[in-house]
């Protein structure tokens, strides 16, 4: 539903609006009206407003764009993650355990862990996010999770090619995802999303499910480079991707090859602690002149966070970034990653004409996102131009 009221946020302290060259300015307003921008400006100049919001000096800045989560699934991990905590190290492999979990749960259980989880996230400024299917792994699994994500997610990308699921033999899986599977996910997905790894699927196999998804008309992406030099850097570039993601493993040719496309490295900062893996090399990858996002890699095994702001802090503390590069990396830089930076449909940014998706920071400005790291400073979203409700708090609360 959008509002034909006009809205006016008032006494902005701080506004980040990720525009072209745009600075952060202060003392700034922001006119909504019908889910869209109307007006940018200084406070003092505001125009009139069927309803004023002063929010009193605070920072204002656009949504958090998380371009990379896997949130269609069932059961708990957390027993891998203490193991892992204890000194083992991450593998592939305990993907089966929650695929087993995600087959053995019902339509309704499955969605209310994604709206669960939708809502966690929206409540800390994410107002944009792509999640993908990956824990069905088999035709009526995968085509019901991508159902269900198309329900409440803004992008879904399919991941039929997470890991070969047991009981059947590569081949013949490789057929199934790049033939009905494919075909029965087709109708609620925008993308296609291959895990090229070790102990998941090779540069050969992975170029032939990204090829089959090229056909179907899909966007592509690349989980790659996370635990090995695994070939997926390389491979999105040749294959023009949107984003390969994790990055964690990258050699001179990969830097360079990046930096030469059009394809942007999503880092996962919250996955690389969750995995005691080396942090991705974000600082490098910038100096390179590669496009960089920020995103949040929820799952219930390498990185069970919705938070946004952890990594954006973590960006900032650890991976060596400015603020502003890891704000933009988890704004417009997701929304590079999922090609919706630009267009009437652009996220990512505050831009007269474009979509009224922004947050309310209870902090002056942007740096507090790593200045106060492990609070959260999120306190108002506007998501559509709809200013969005706080959460209601535990099960069973009433107010
Ligand atoms: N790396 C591959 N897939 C997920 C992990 C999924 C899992 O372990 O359940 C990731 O992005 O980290
Ligand atoms: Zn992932």
């Amino acid at each position: 539903m959008t509002i034909e009221t006009s809205e006016l946020i008032t006494d902005i302290g701080e506004l980040t609006t990720q525009a072209d060259g745009e600075p952060r300015r202060p003392d700034r307003a922001v006119l909504m009206q019908g889910g869209r921008i109307r007006w940018i400006g200084s406070a003092a100049n505001a125009p009139a407003a069927d309803t004023r919001v002063s929010v009193g000096g605070r920072a204002v800045l656009p949504g958090w764009v998380d371009s990379h989560t896997h949130l269609l699934f069932a059961g708990d991990r957390s027993a891998e993650f203490e193991a892992r905590m204890q000194g083992q190290p991450y593998a592939a492999g305990g993907i089966r355990q929650t695929v087993e979990a995600t087959r053995a749960a019902t339509e309704a259980e499955l969605e209310s862990n994604l709206r669960r989880l939708g809502a966690e996230a929206l409540a800390q400024g994410t107002t944009f996010l792509e999640t993908k299917t990956g824990y069905g792994l088999d035709v009526d699994s995968e085509a019901r999770t991508a159902r269900i994500g198309a329900r409440h997610a803004d992008v879904v990308s399919f991941l039929g090619a997470h890991v070969v699921p047991d009981g059947i033999d590569v081949r013949d899986y490789l057929d199934l995802v790049t033939g009905p599977m494919l075909t029965a996910v087709r109708p609620w997905v925008s993308f296609i999303d291959v895990f090229c790894e070790n102990g998941a699927f090779d540069v050969e196999q992975s170029r032939e499910v990204l090829l089959a998804g090229r056909t179907a008309g899909l966007g592509l992406r690349v989980h790659g480079n996370q635990l090995g030099h695994g070939g997926g850097i390389a491979l999105a570039v040749e294959l023009g991707a949107a984003s390969v993601d994790h990055c964690n493993v990258v050699s001179p040719a990969d830097l360079a090859a990046l930096a030469a496309s059009g394809t942007v490295a999503t880092v996962l900062p919250a996955c690389d602690l969750s995995t005691r893996q080396p942090l991705a090399p974000a600082r490098r990858l910038l100096d390179a002149g590669v496009t960089v996002a920020i995103a949040t890699n929820c799952n219930p095994g390498t990185s069970y966070t919705t938070s946004m702001q952890f990594c954006v802090a973590t960006a900032v503390l650890q991976m060596e970034l400015t603020v502003e590069e890891a704000v933009w990396a988890a704004t417009r830089g997701g929304a590079q990653a999922l090609q919706r930076d630009t267009g009437p449909d652009a996220v990512g940014s505050l831009v007269v004409g474009g979509r009224a998706d922004l947050q309310v920071l209870d902090a002056p400005s942007v740096a507090h996102l790593a200045y106060r790291p492990g609070v959260p400073l999120t306190i108002a979203v506007w998501q559509h131009g709809q200013r969005m409700p706080r959460p209601s708090g535990l099960p069973g609360t009433t107010r």
